[in-house]
């Protein structure tokens, strides 16, 4: 694998990796708040949202470890192509698990969900989301790509991230920051991404792996250079990207695992 490796910290349990994802997240909010005074954050879908509520709505235990919520600007790695209350949106799953359970003075983040006006047609939908990007990031110059202060990231079984899947030709997507797909192998079908390059643009990626279920995939991952979605990811970024895990989803992984100092 060219230049440094991504990190990969292994926990007992989410009830471990949680405090650890949170001291990673702030310090991301903290160096994003230096650089441009706001912290731009992609969040995926799946299990992600609820291991994120573990890790942000625990009491902070100094003025350091304060999750400045009112300094975040939360956008979606992906998202699916419903409407913003249905059972399948990303959205609704990160307003239920955390948005609507930060408590009063804490501060509340700006969120960016997709625009459902443009549900029937996923082109429209992605270009509309691109533009939020560009609003966002570009504020009228012409940036090549958005760089985020941190993505937060899932790992499917079958080694896709965001809605990325093995061997599709949006792996191959090089100008959209936004794509839309409508042939997901992981239902719904219709959905919007990030693409490849805007991901590996971000200054910082932590991937959440979790459970047995996973750990043939990241042998897989960690192992060869297969250009499974999330090798691609980790080949790409080096360090910059970090993975936190349960020791069951990388059982038998041979890896450098470092203590998560
Ligand atoms: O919208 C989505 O479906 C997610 O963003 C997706 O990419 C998810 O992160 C992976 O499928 C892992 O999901 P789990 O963590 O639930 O295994």
């Amino acid at each position: 694998m060219p230049g440094k490796q991504a990190n990969l910290f292994p926990f007992n349990d989410v009830d471990a990796l949680a405090p650890a994802l949170r001291s990673h997240i702030i310090a991301c909010q903290n160096a994003g708040i230096t650089r441009h005074n706001v912290f731009k954050i992609g969040v995926s879908g799946g299990s992600l949202p609820s291991t994120l509520a573990q890790a942000l709505l625990a009491e902070p235990t100094s003025e350091e470890d304060k999750v400045q919520f009112d300094k975040w600007e939360i956008f979606f790695a992906d998202e699916r192509a419903v409407p913003l209350d249905h059972e399948d949106s990303n959205y609704a799953l990160v307003k239920k698990e955390l948005l609507d359970k930060i408590p009063a003075g804490w501060g509340q983040p700006i969120v960016h969900p997709i625009n459902t006006e443009f549900l029937n047609d996923t082109q429209e939908l992605a270009d509309q989301y691109e533009q939020v990007l560009v609003n966002s990031f570009a504020k009228g110059d012409s940036v090549k790509l958005p760089i985020f202060d941190l993505l937060l990231l899932g790992s499917g079984p079958d080694g896709h991230t965001c809605s990325l899947f093995p061997g599709h030709p949006l792996l191959r997507e090089t100008d959209a920051w936004v794509a839309p797909i409508e042939d997901s192998p992981k239902p719904p079908p219709k959905r919007i991404t990030l693409t490849l390059p805007v991901i590996t643009h971000s200054v910082r990626i932590a991937f959440i792996a979790t459970g047995a279920a996973k750990k043939d995939i990241m042998k897989q991952i960690f192992e060869e250079g297969n250009g499974l979605p999330c090798a691609l990811v980790n080949e790409a970024t080096g360090e910059r990207c970090s993975w936190f895990t349960d020791n069951a989803a990388v059982e038998g992984v041979a890896y450098p695992r470092r203590g998560f100092l």
